[in-house]
This record gives C-alpha cells, sequence and structure tokens, in this order.
C-alpha cells in the first residue's frame, strides 16, 4: 500500500516513536511524506521514503494530487490542533480530498494505532479492488 505520513512540527516526535514502533509493518509498503516529516523519519528509521515538498511550501497539495490520481491508499497526519499553520488551506484541500476519493485518513495517534494494525489484519484488501475496477 501506499501510505502517506504527515507531522506537524510539535507531533514530529510522536511519529518517529510511531513509526519506530511499527518499523515491521511500514517496511512492507510504500511511504511517502512532506518533506521534513519525511527527512526525520528516514534519518530515525532508515526506511525509504519518498518526499515531497515541506507542507508550507506544497508537500499537502502533492500529496493531494496523489490521491486525486489514487495514487495513495492512507494518509496518517499527525495534525497539530493547537497551533495556527500558515498553510490551513492546503491542509483542509487535503482532508477534502480524502472524502472525495474515500481514502483513509487518521489525524492523530490514536487513529493511527487502530489504522496500522487494521492495515496489518488486511482490512485494506478493497483497495486493491478499487484499483482493479478503475483499470477495467
Ligand atoms: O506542514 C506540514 C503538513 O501540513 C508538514 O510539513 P513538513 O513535514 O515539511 O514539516
Amino acid at each position: 500500500m501506499k501510505i502517506a505520513l504527515i507531522a506537524h512540527d510539535k507531533k514530529k516526535e510522536a511519529i518517529i516513536q510511531f513509526t519506530t514502533s511499527y518499523q515491521h509493518i511500514f517496511q512492507k509498503h510504500q511511504l511517502f511524506a512532506t518533506g521534513t516529516t519525511g527527512k526525520r523519519i528516514q534519518e530515525a528509521t532508515g526506511l525509504p521514503v519518498h518526499r515531497f515538498q515541506s507542507g508550507p511550501l506544497g508537500g499537502d497539495q502533492q500529496i493531494g494530487a496523489r490521491i486525486a490520481e489514487n495514487e495513495m491508499d492512507l494518509v496518517i497526519f499527525f495534525r497539530d490542533p493547537l497551533t495556527a499553520q500558515p498553510h490551513e488551506p492546503d491542509i483542509s484541500a487535503l482532508m477534502r480530498l480524502c472524502d472525495v476519493y474515500q481514502i483513509p485518513l487518521v489525524t492523530n495517534l490514536a487513529g493511527a494505532e487502530i489504522m496500522i494494525r487494521a492495515l496489518e489484519a488486511g482490512f485494506f484488501a478493497w483497495r486493491e479492488l478499487v484499483k482493479e475496477d478503475e483499470a477495467n
């Protein structure tokens, strides 16, 4: 599966701990991330991560574009709800596209814990069916 990982600055440590804890699962998937998040995850885990621009420089929009092309299966976004972000419209647009295209999105650690277990349990098999349908 293609997984997007994004974390706001105050949530960077949390996403690093999360990806480190579940490295054995993440290593079976293709990882994508906004710039700084991806760099930190790569440094901490050694996992290969395709890095887009940093969030404020368009990274959220680049991930949104992948979603619009059905090229992303899951978005794990550790949002900071207590800090104003200069690129708030980009963040809203990304979340909106997840809803438009029915892409699973979690925006906090509690949701991510459940989602990663669902991923490992095979609950994402339907994504392959959607893609097969589109190809026909
Ligand atoms: O701002 C972000 C998401 O909206 C995250 O961007 P970085 O991973 O580059 O810090």
